[in-house]
């Protein structure tokens, strides 16, 4: 069923593995300033994990907490794009782990779904000023085990899923960090060599609800629209009753899920 350990760790990337952690984005800030390359840094236990949009992430224990320390050299716009990297490659394991049967797919910017519920969120924040990216944390999480309680979550969320509570399987996330920085590394190969086209084909040819109508929501503002895909820049594209709507950051959500 899956290839488990047939990657091998990308060349010149740390790899650090806490027991317990605050949070894998605070704790790579915090190591930012003694890493001399790009670096993985992985707690077993995260006790105040952030999301987007400043919620709390819960982390029951067994799940996949992580975050890839890295200094961009193109600024904030190319640095946004490697949120769609993390997705691909968040995909990717969980294909080569799982079998190529397992229904997982993308909900923009970089939710990954499993049968339909939210099994994976990332986070992006970075450090540096005046159109330069000091430091990027590119934070995962992933629901192997358990999912976190409904009740901790706003009313229109995606409903939580975990890998273990959809399937049976289990993974652990030792593992998933190995089949991860595997693939992440092959993507931002493709991204440095090629730029955004391939990971925008290859994002959008594992999108979630493509050509359905979904709400995107920005603060009190909502836009209803037929969702087309992302741009060169991953904004995105909307055709709506007032024509195509660009749309660069949002909240958004399905009819019926
Ligand atoms: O809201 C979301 O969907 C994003 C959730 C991101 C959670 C991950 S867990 C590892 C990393 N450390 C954090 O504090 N957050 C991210």
């Amino acid at each position: 069923m899956s290839d488990r350990g047939a990657w091998t760790w990308p060349e010149g990337v740390g790899r650090h593995v806490l027991d317990r952690v605050d949070s894998t984005n605070a704790e790579a800030f915090r190591l930012a300033p003694h890493l001399s390359g790009p670096a993985w840094i992985m707690a077993r236990r995260q006790e105040a994990g952030r999301g987007r949009r400043g919620r709390a992430w819960t982390d029951p224990p067994g799940n996949f907490a992580a975050t890839l320390l890295t200094r961009p050299a193109n600024g904030p716009a190319a640095a946004a794009q490697l949120s769609f990297i993390a997705a691909l490659a968040v995909h990717e394991a969980l294909i080569r782990l799982c079998g190529p049967t397992l229904p997982v797919a993308l909900k923009w910017p970089n939710d990954v779904l499993l049968n339909g519920g939210k099994m994976s969120g990332i986070l992006l924040e970075s450090t540096g000023s005046g159109g330069h990216v000091a430091a990027l944390a590119i934070g995962i999480g992933v629901n192997l085990a358990a999912a976190p309680d409904l009740g901790q979550l706003e009313p229109q969320a995606t409903r939580p899923v975990s890998l273990k509570g959809e399937t049976g399987l289990s993974v652990s996330p030792d593992d998933f960090l190995d089949a991860l920085a595997a693939a992440f590394d092959q993507w931002q190969r493709q991204f440095n060599a090629y730029g955004f086209s391939p990971i925008r084909n290859a994002w959008m040819a594992r999108a979630a609800r493509l050509g359905e109508t979904l709400t995107a929501r920005t603060g009190s503002s909502e836009t209803v629209g037929r969702f087309e895909g992302i741009d060169e820049t991953g904004s995105l594209i909307l055709t709506t009753p007032r024509g195509r709507q660009v749309i660069p950051a949002a909240d958004i959500y399905f009819s019926g899920a």
